[in-house]
């Protein structure tokens, strides 16, 4: 018999991460709170997230998280950010204690600016401490569930465990690459979003491909400067789920962030956006959460800031853009401009 799996949030991420496990022949069974959302997977084998998109018929969901996790080897925690504390609490009642747990939500909580994996942690029994797992990448549900080419990242101190959910993933249409430094893969996962939303309002105010790129490239560079101060490996920003998932985000069609960011770039207010949205925007909340942690740590974040002042001081757009064209001259790279004392 196929082993188990439990996906717990069936949105678009969940939906698509559940069908990468039906492939690779583990019975699926996905949680979500919303009775319509799981009768759409169960009736009509859809999710209105992903439109044109047949899921398979053997997908199944449920609003019981004790029969989703019932008998599972691991459970997939894909919920919103804001979420994920209750999802955590609920699971602790019911989860069996050898079970293997992988966080792919991005984003930090609103308030203790915890990682997913720390507020995972915080909430389930102390034996699932190590067993957690976070799977992050460049990787839109829109593009995954078509089952075109993408590569992700399974991050965990602890080899062995970052190897099972590599293996539990990886399949020709999935590429999984292993990483020890979970701290860099989820703080590069949440800040993301944050630039992208940055990228959607350049966007929306008619700027072009240089400025894609100046936020691109500056984006990274503060990514890293937060990351490396809060413990990450500088090298992971680099990587897919730093520089890979910035650039994917900030230009795709389908980014959520983007999207949003786009709108007030248009001239619309936060409130208007979010009322337009029906996906969640993991980088509202996070932009809050990093300038609170820029300010507290005394880190330089000057695009995080300006999205932070656009969403929640009614900041002008364009007073923006021209506070940072114009703030002080700089080095470009900063660990050169220290070395050589430029
Ligand atoms: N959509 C994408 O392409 C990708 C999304 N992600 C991340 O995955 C996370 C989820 O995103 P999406 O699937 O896009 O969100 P979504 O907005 O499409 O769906 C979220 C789902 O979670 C459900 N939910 C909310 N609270 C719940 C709870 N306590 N228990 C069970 N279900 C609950 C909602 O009913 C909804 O169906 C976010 O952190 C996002 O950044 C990561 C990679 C790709
Ligand atoms: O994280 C993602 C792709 O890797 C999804 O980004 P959005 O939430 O902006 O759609």
């Amino acid at each position: 018999m196929s082993k188990k799996v439990a996906v717990i949030g069936g949105g678009s991420w969940g939906t698509a991460l559940a069908q990468v496990l039906h492939n690779n022949n583990y019975q699926v069974q996905i949680y979500d709170l919303s009775q319509e959302k799981v009768d759409e997977i169960n009736q009509d084998h859809i999710n209105s997230y992903l439109p044109d998109v047949k899921l398979p018929e053997q997908l199944k969901a449920t609003t019981d998280l004790k029969e989703a996790v019932n008998g599972a080897e691991a459970v997939v925690v894909v919920v919103p950010s804001h979420a994920v504390r209750k999802a955590a609490k609920d699971l602790a009642e019911v989860l069996e204690t050898d079970t293997l747990v992988v966080s792919a939500t991005k984003g930090l909580e609103e308030n203790t600016y915890l990682r997913m994996s720390e507020v995972l942690a915080q909430e389930l029994p102390a034996e699932f401490e190590d067993k957690i797992t976070v799977l992050s990448g460049p990787s839109h549900a829109e593009e995954v569930i078509k089952n075109h080419p993408t590569t992700v990242v399974a991050a965990n101190e602890d080899k062995k465990m970052a190897q099972q959910v590599q293996d539990m993933f990886m399949n020709d249409q999935l590429r999984v690459y292993t990483n020890p430094d979970a701290v860099g893969v989820e703080l590069g996962a949440a800040v993301k979003n944050i630039i992208a939303i940055g990228a959607g309002i350049a966007s929306g105010l008619g700027y072009g491909d240089n400025a894609l790129a100046a936020l691109v490239t500056r984006g990274i560079t503060e990514i890293k400067r937060l990351g490396v101060e809060l413990g990450a490996k500088s090298m992971t920003f680099a990587g897919l789920t730093g520089l890979g998932d910035l650039i994917v985000t900030c230009t795709s069609q389908h980014s959520r962030n983007r999207r949003l960011g786009y709108k007030i770039g248009a001239g619309k207010s936060l409130e208007e956006a979010l009322d337009e949205m029906k996906m969640v925007a993991e980088g509202v909340k996070t932009a809050k959460a990093v300038y609170e942690v820029a300010e507290k740590h005394g880190i330089d974040m000057p695009i995080s800031n300006q999205v932070y002042n656009i969403l929640f001081n009614d900041k002008d757009p364009r007073q923006s853009v021209n506070d940072l064209m114009m703030r002080g001259k700089k080095h470009e790279i900063e660990e050169v401009a220290k070395e050589q004392s430029w």
